[in-house]
């Protein structure tokens, strides 16, 4: 996955899954924090889809300890060439936390694989500016930056889309979406912007963020919007 134009994964934590995601989706988020043995999953692997594999850690709001064996995991997860892209959170990579992921990025890069760099606020949606902030640094550690916000109004979305077209418009490869009932629009609209990165469970009920549209209908929408007729 080079992330050069909008890529749609399918996200959950079973990859079984992927046969029905084939049609719609043009990759698989595993969340491996989610999974029951997750490696095990890699190695039985022998789906068409590639993987981006995400750990998420505990603090960023995923199921993940903070300790070396996330990482470890997600190092040995790299390896598996059905893997093209890794997850890591920003916080993990300037400092915060109590391992450096850094020895993650670098792994993934020595096996092919890119590097989205993520940032998350589960309660609100900061200004454009603070937006705007953390997606660079995030483009900075990555070859993609990504942030998920919380909205609760369309000003909040308004921040998130202006912030999606300002890097986008400086050539930074950035992936946004806002979580929440007041952002659920966004996952369809902010591609318009320049986010290049979507993520939809094949089953609605198996969603891993707040406001996701089922993987068909989040498709057809961002199909029907980027339509030229
Ligand atoms: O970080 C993200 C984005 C996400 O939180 C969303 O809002 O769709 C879903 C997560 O699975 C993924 O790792």
């Amino acid at each position: 996955m080079d992330f050069t134009s909008f890529t749609l994964l399918a996200a959950g934590s079973d990859l079984s899954m992927e046969p029905a995601a084939r049609e719609d989706a043009d990759g698989v988020e595993l969340r491996m924090d989610f999974a029951e043995d997750p490696l095990g999953q890699l190695d039985a692997y022998d789906g068409d889809l590639p993987v981006l594999v995400t750990n998420r850690v505990g603090w960023e709001g995923g199921e993940a300890p903070d300790d070396a064996a996330r990482l470890d995991a997600l190092e040995r997860a790299v390896e598996y060439d059905s893997v093209t892209a890794v997850d890591l959170e920003l916080a993990a990579l300037d400092g915060a936390g109590d391992h450096d992921a850094g020895r993650v990025a670098d792994h993934a890069r020595d096996h092919g694989a890119s590097v989205v760099v993520s940032t998350h606020d589960f309660e609100a949606t900061p200004d454009r500016a603070a937006i705007e902030d953390r997606l660079a640094r995030a483009c900075e550690y990555g070859d993609v930056g990504k942030m998920a916000s919380t909205a609760h109004s369309p000003d909040d979305v308004l921040a998130m889309l202006g912030a999606t077209r300002a890097l986008s418009a400086a050539d930074e490869r950035v992936a946004t979406m806002c979580m929440g009932e007041a952002g659920r629009h966004s996952r369809a609209v902010a591609p318009l912007y320049g986010s290049l990165i979507g993520y939809a469970p094949v089953d609605p009920d198996e969603a891993t963020a707040p406001g996701q549209y089922d993987l068909a209908t989040l498709r057809s929408l961002v199909e029907q919007l980027q339509s030229k007729k």
